[in-house]
């Protein structure tokens, strides 16, 4: 779980946001005495009157971790501070002094009840040192109970990538914005529960964690065709189609056609089958004015008819959502292919999809945002943590879905919901989110071992949560 509709910074976005409250008056020092504060007001609740150990580095994160050692004490705690090196310079240096209470080495400290963990922040440069890391595990897994400032000890701020952070750590108090670390898979498995304290340092950036979007009722004046006309296009697998129909009809969408082969199966009555089998026909249809969104890929298979399927959608000038077999035949040339168009696209690749058409290095918010950009589309790029990155720099991610998501036909409903998304007029990063939002919310309610259908079933309370 991690803070909704929070701030993401990462540690060059922390510093420059830091640079600008000093420029505004606010001294280091008055920072360091807020962020320790905060992270203290937390630890005081945790610890119950249990003893505490503090871990303090040399750097500013250290800095903080004296602040919250003299406030623990100062609440009638026992408090011992194990330090890694005493910080030699500025504020934290400051703060270090004003410490009036035990201190041991970090070597030798022993195992305490509650365990604050002030080693490292946002300016770790490379792995921890083996005997640091090993001697921090050991007292993480000897506390009943560990809250780390800012970040766990030994992880990348801007990928989560592991530099020697321990397993075990029950909660993190992200200082001022929430990092990439927070956010991404496999940082937030080190955090434990993400808490956010405010500092009272000026945020701007367009990265936010998603959080549950406001939709709007249908009116007196609404008409179906008002609520949005979602255009399905099946194809090889038509279950995969009718999956993402029957979540575009459960997400809100006013009106719902599958296109594409005469349609085989179930399907719900309120559904509207249009057979095509020639993709000049499906260009004509697909252009028609009533027309809002179309969603391409799900099942859509991959062979001739489904090319000639894709090369005829991208043609026509109406927002699209691409996934699946779409993605695939893309291929290393969707970049190019999806910048040539005018109307908007989205597209919602897992891992493999994503990798096999933009490739690329850095963490999974970089690669996204670098594929956003190449490609002029919102890409949804799913997983356990899921990055929305839109062409304007715009991110959105969500993280700590259900992984019982992890079930064939998910994706389908996700492309469907975010047809219906469109398809009612949102565009962007907030129509991903707000559909990503939704799938996840429905995966919730949906509880353990569902399948995709059950899924579709949980929409309507899900969206009712958020009217
Ligand atoms: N940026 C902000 O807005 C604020 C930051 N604060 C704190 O400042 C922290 C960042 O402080 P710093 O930039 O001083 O960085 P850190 O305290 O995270 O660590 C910096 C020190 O560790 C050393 N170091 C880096 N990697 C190492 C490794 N693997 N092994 C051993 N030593 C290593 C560096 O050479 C430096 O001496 C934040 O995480 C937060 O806790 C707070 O004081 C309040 C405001
Ligand atoms: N371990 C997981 N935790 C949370 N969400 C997951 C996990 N694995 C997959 N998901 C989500 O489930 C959906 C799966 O989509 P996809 O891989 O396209 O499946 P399919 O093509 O079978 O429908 C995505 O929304 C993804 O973010
Ligand atoms: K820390």
């Amino acid at each position: 779980m991690i803070p909704p509709g929070a701030p993401i910074l990462t540690a060059d976005a922390m510093r420059a946001a830091e640079e600008a409250a000093f420029a505004r008056g606010i001294s280091q020092d008055e920072l360091m005495e807020r962020a320790g504060a905060a992270v203290a007001r937390e630890a005081v609740r945790f610890a119950m009157g249990r003893p505490v150990l503090v871990l303090a580095g040399p750097g500013n994160n250290g800095g903080d971790a004296y602040v919250v050692a003299r406030h623990l004490r100062q609440a009638g705690l026992d408090v011992l501070v194990a330090a890694s090196g005493a910080p030699r310079h500025g504020a934290a240096e400051r703060m270090h002094a004003r410490w009036e209470g035990p201190t041991t080495s970090l070597y030798g400290a022993p195992v305490r009840s509650v365990l604050i963990d002030g080693l490292f922040g946002t300016g770790v440069t490379r792995p921890l040192e083996r005997s640091i890391a090993a001697v921090f595990a050991e007292l993480v897994r000897g506390a009943d109970f560990t809250l780390a400032i800012d970040l766990p000890s030994g992880m990348d701020t801007d990928s989560g990538a592991e530099l020697g952070a321990p397993r075990g750590i029950d909660a993190t108090i992200a200082l001022g914005a929430l990092k990439p670390a927070h956010v991404l898979d496999d940082g937030l498995s080190r955090c434990g529960h993400v808490l956010l304290a405010d500092i009272g340092i000026p945020v701007e950036t367009g990265w936010y964690s998603v959080c549950r979007p406001a939709l709007e009722m249908p009116g007196p004046q609404s008409h179906k065709y008002s609520r949005g006309l979602v255009a399905i296009v099946e194809g090889a697998m038509p279950g995969a189609g009718r999956l993402a129909a029957r979540a575009a009809m459960a997400g809100g969408a006013g009106y719902v056609m599958l296109v594409g082969q005469t349609p085989v199966g179930p399907a719900p009555d309120a559904l509207v089958c249009r057979a095509i089998d020639d993709a000049d026909d499906l260009a004509d249809f697909l252009a028609g004015d009533r027309i809002d969104a179309v969603v391409l890929g799900p099942g859509l298979g991959r062979d001739r008819r489904a090319e000639s399927f894709l090369r005829a959608s991208l043609a026509v000038d109406k927002p699209m959502v691409l996934d699946g077999d779409a993605l695939s035949l893309l291929g290393t040339g969707a970049a190019a292919s999806l910048a040539a168009r005018e109307a908007p696209v989205w597209i919602t690749p897992h891992a493999g999809e994503f990798d096999r058409m933009f490739g690329g290095a850095g963490s999974k918010i970089d690669r996204t945002l670098e594929a956003a950009a190449a490609s002029g589309a919102t890409v949804v790029h799913k997983g356990g943590d899921t990055v929305i990155a839109g062409p304007d720099g715009s991110v959105r991610v969500l993280t700590g879905a259900s992984p019982w998501l992890s079930t064939a036909g998910t994706g389908d409903v996700l492309a469907g919901i975010l047809g219906a998304q469109v398809g009612q007029g949102s565009s962007g990063v907030d129509a991903a989110a707000a559909a990503v939002w939704l799938h996840g919310r429905a995966a919730q309610l949906a509880g353990p071992a569902f399948f995709a259908d059950q899924l579709v079933a949980e929409l309507p309370e899900a969206i009712g949560e958020c009217l």
